[in-house]
């Protein structure tokens, strides 16, 4: 919670400095609009309520508001704090209304929680958060609202963050709930990655309570935006010119500390892209990992669930590179539609390398039927519950629930079932999630191939090498890979690397 704290600290909005005048004023003559970033903040808000994706709306709004530099920061780090600890402020806010949490209105919880990560957990002086999200509440929630959010929010802000945490874990006796509620994860998911932590051999029992703090405070902290270079389209030398820095992680990878990606020539010709280096290295694995040798001629490359297209991306532009015909496939039209404009870059120098890029639509459970033994390197970048990728996603937590795993966990089989028939002998496969839950990795894998005789899993530890090319350290006790992002600093990807005999 302290990592949270200390990476949220952004800096207000400068009309804050003049919250001290006002919070001297009484509150019928105090600013009745508050800024547009928290304008934003809160709009945004409301759409996730509505089913929309944080990482999607957020941009666009801030787009089209004309809202850059430090108070799109400030806007970004209200989202996503807010967001992501929202089960915390949701306790605090039944606390200090004393009611129960779904009789307070959800626009003015949104406003609340808003205001309880200014006062909590960022820098924004308390007048001036209690000052704003009065204002933010008057215009958007109604002047009676406005009385309400007033009341929550002082008595919200009498406590810091762990005063508030010691009064709202006191009578919880059991270690992991109490653990859940600091760091503002649902219960089922806090227990699933403990096991994970442990199933991977990252932790054993003694050591995962401290191991599962330290995963659960990155999941609550900013990530870092990371780009790749796609290989002969891009450099990480042209990133690093347009102000990114040299990634240690991933060999095509930059890490962009301020400022929108959507700047960069590269990234906006399709050259470059923003992509988690556990998600670059996991591509270059597949690319690297060794074939036998009957599938050393007449190579064609398959990534089975590719939409929205971050790791077709880089391997097709290294398939272009080698001259290898390269297939993308999805089932979602929107999606398969994003791969196509995330690989038009890489279109254009297959053409000129006299080579081929497809992105088909289409269920990828029927193309092992379809086109049996067909390619030689197949990713299955599955459909997943994404809790390796918290960090990012700051409402997926609260939208997944323990049914969905079992719901993917069947798609998951039938996926990776149709990417080993469709790939012919000598080939690899790589099956992965951004997911460590055991139902959607290992047990995935174990389960699929214990009914098959023609495919073995190999060792993918060996194909992860950071930026100098040394081997990447703790990936867990193999043949997998697992990446972990307090350890690594990537979204926790899976993966298995299978032979087909
Ligand atoms: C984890 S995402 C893939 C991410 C992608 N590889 C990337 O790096 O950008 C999984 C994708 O699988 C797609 N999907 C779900 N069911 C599918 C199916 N039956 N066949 C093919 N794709 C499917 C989803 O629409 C989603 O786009």
């Amino acid at each position: 919670m302290s990592d949270e704290r200390r990476r949220g600290r952004q800096r207000p909005p400068a009309r804050d400095r003049s919250a001290q005048h006002r919070s001297a004023q009484r509150p019928s003559e105090r600013a009745r609009r508050t800024d547009p970033a928290r304008l934003t903040a809160y709009t945004v808000m409301r759409e996730v309520a509505q089913g929309a994706y944080a990482n999607l709306a957020l941009p666009k709004l801030l787009r089209e508001k004309r809202i850059h530099g430090r108070d799109a920061g400030f806007a970004t780090e209200l989202v996503y704090g807010a967001t992501r600890l929202s089960g915390l402020y949701d306790t605090l806010a039944a606390r200090a209304a004393d009611r129960p949490v779904d009789r307070i209105d959800p626009r003015v919880l949104d406003t609340i929680r808003l205001g309880a990560h200014q006062v909590l957990s960022m820098r924004v002086p308390t007048h001036a958060a209690v000052d704003e999200t009065v204002a933010l509440a008057r215009q958007v929630n109604g002047a009676g609202a406005a009385g309400f959010v007033n009341a929550v929010m002082r008595r919200i802000s009498e406590r810091s963050l762990d005063e508030w945490l010691e009064v709202v874990t006191a009578d919880v006796a059991d270690p992991t709930e109490a653990l859940a509620i600091r760091t503002s994860h649902p219960l089922w998911v806090v227990k699933a990655l403990r096991a994970a932590l442990i199933g991977h051999g990252r932790a054993v029992v003694d050591t995962a309570e401290a191991e599962l703090a330290a995963l659960l405070a990155s999941d609550n902290a900013a990530a870092k935006v990371a780009l790749a270079a796609r290989p002969g389209l891009a450099s990480v030398a042209e990133l690093v010119e347009a102000g990114a820095e040299a990634s240690t992680t991933s060999p095509v990878g930059a890490v962009l500390p301020e400022g929108d990606p959507g700047a960069i020539p590269a990234v906006r010709e399709g050259r470059a892209a923003v992509q988690d280096e556990g998600s670059q290295l996991l591509a270059l694995a597949i690319a690297t990992a060794e074939m036998g040798e009957s599938a050393l001629t007449g190579e064609r490359w398959l990534d089975l669930c590719a939409g929205p297209g971050g790791k077709a991306g880089l391997l097709a532009s290294i398939a272009v590179q080698r001259r290898i015909p390269f297939v993308a496939n999805e089932v979602n039209e929107h999606r398969a539609q994003l791969v196509q404009q995330t690989l038009a870059a890489a279109s254009a120098a297959a053409r000129e390398a006299g080579t081929t890029i497809e992105v088909r639509h289409g269920d990828g459970r029927e193309i092992g039927e379809l086109s049996p033994a067909a390619y030689t390197r197949v990713l299955i970048d599955a459909p997943c519950t994404g809790l390796g990728a918290l960090r990012r996603r700051p409402e997926a937590r609260w939208r997944r629930s323990p049914g969905d795993v079992a719901t993917l966990a069947t798609l998951q089989r039938e996926l990776l079932a149709s990417g080993i028939e469709a790939t012919r002998s000598g080939g690899v496969i790589g099956y992965a999630t951004c997911s460590p839950h055991l139902n959607e990795t290992k047990f995935v894998v174990q389960d699929v191939i214990k009914k098959r005789d023609d495919v073995e899993l190999e060792d993918a530890r060996p194909l992860f090498r950071d930026a100098a090319g040394a081997p990447l350290p703790d990936l867990g006790d193999g043949p997998y890979v697992q990446l972990w992002p307090h350890v690594h600093g990537t979204d926790a990807m899976f993966l298995a690397l299978l032979r087909k005999r």
